[in-house]
């Protein structure tokens, strides 16, 4: 009975041309009217629909409001803050406030990115067009970015994680807890190491990762997305996460997997770039849909191959198949790839 929920979610956000057409108006009533039927049994978290109604925080947790802070303020990581904080302002157990790192850079016109974020309320380079919400304030400085935080969400390009986690060291709070919402893996000598297992081993903190069927573009405008926490042991943190991130539009799930959920959104990148090599050399649908299904049984052998924990179900969650879909489909990595074979691989991806 999973599925009725979001079904039903997502039709209702739909705007009146699309639910007027015949099929959907069809469909919607059936899923209004399962939901209905089938309301005791969602499995499907709490959304945040009201302003304490929705939020199933303890008196302690009350008292002891978190503070979020998101370090990054790229593409993803502007969405992410602009989600948390229209949910920081409606759940009891959060300070209002949304802390954003932003890494500084000069814009064309000689402004500071971030002062132009606190200005206009909007990421100018990163985001345009989309209000973050008034409770986001952008901060170039890390180390007071994070001092009071207890929920870290880190988003940054993979590579500038090991840099920041060495800044971040003595610098947080001993109790704060982290998320990874970063889609990719540090490769070393000694092998792979996974962007969540870099945050808590050079931090010392529990870290959950985040991943999904996520193209920040479409959740910047709230179009109906699904996501996956992935978690190690502590259910009640996991918990605490869905329901900072949960909007009507943005369905959250838990699953004790954290390898198998990072693995999937990271290695659904490599498959997406197969798929642009496919669009870029003209061959055709079936041979891209080959490609998905061929590569999400590799990414399934290989994820174990690393992790024996990992999950044969995770990669039907939001992070697995469905992330793969919507990259395969409308990612960058894609697009990069396609733009690369188009010109016979005489453009740099840089260029592309
Ligand atoms: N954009 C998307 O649709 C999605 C992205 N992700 C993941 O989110 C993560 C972040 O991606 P985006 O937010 O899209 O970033 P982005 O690709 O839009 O922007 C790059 C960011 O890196 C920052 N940056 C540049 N040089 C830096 C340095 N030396 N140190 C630290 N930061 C630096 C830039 O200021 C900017 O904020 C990635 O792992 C990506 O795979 C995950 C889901 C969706
Ligand atoms: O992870 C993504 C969607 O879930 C975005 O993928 P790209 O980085 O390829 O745009």
């Amino acid at each position: 009975m999973k599925f009725q929920r979001p079904l039903y979610l997502l039709f209702s956000s739909l705007p009146p041309s699309h639910s007027s057409h015949p099929f959907i108006s069809l469909s919607l009533s059936l899923s209004l009217r399962l939901c209905v039927f089938m309301a005791p049994s969602f499995e499907s978290p709490q959304q945040p629909e009201g302003e304490i109604a929705s939020d199933n925080n303890t008196h302690d947790e009350v008292l002891q409001k978190s503070r979020v802070t998101v370090v990054g303020s790229g593409n993803w990581g502007s969405v992410a803050a602009k989600l948390i904080a229209s949910n920081t302002l409606k759940l009891t157990s959060f300070h209002d406030e949304v802390r954003m790192w932003v890494f500084e850079e000069t814009l064309p016109s000689g402004e500071k990115l971030s002062e132009v974020i606190n200005r206009a309320n909007e990421n100018v380079k990163y985001l345009p067009g989309i209000k973050l919400g008034k409770n986001v304030v952008a901060d170039p400085d890390l180390e007071n970015a994070v001092r009071d935080a207890s929920m870290l969400v880190f988003v940054t390009p993979h590579q500038f994680m090991e840099g920041i986690c060495k800044r971040l060291v003595g610098k947080i709070r001993e109790d704060a807890k982290a998320i990874s919402l970063i889609k990719g893996m540090e490769v070393k000598m000694e092998g792979p190491c996974m962007i969540s297992t870099l945050i808590s081993e050079q931090l010392g903190i529990n870290c959950c990762v985040l991943m999904g069927a996520n193209i920040a573009n479409e959740i910047a405008v709230e179009k109906f997305s699904e996501a996956t926490v992935g978690y190690r042991q502590d259910r009640e943190i996991a918990e605490k996460w869905v329901r900072l991130f949960c909007t009507p539009y943005f369905i959250v799930s838990a699953v004790q997997d954290v390898e198998g959920v990072e693995l999937c959104g990271t290695l659904k990148n490599v498959v997406a770039i197969a798929a642009g090599f496919v669009d870029g050399l003209e061959m055709g649908n079936n041979t891209k849909a080959a490609i998905m299904r061929i590569g999400l049984r590799e990414m399934k052998a290989f994820s174990k191959l690393l992790f024996s924990s990992v999950k044969d179900s995770t990669f039907f969650e939001s992070c697995g198949v469905a992330d793969l879909i919507t990259t395969c489909l409308g990612g960058r990595n894609r697009k990069c790839a396609e733009a690369f074979a188009k010109y016979g691989g005489k453009r740099s991806f840089r260029r592309a």
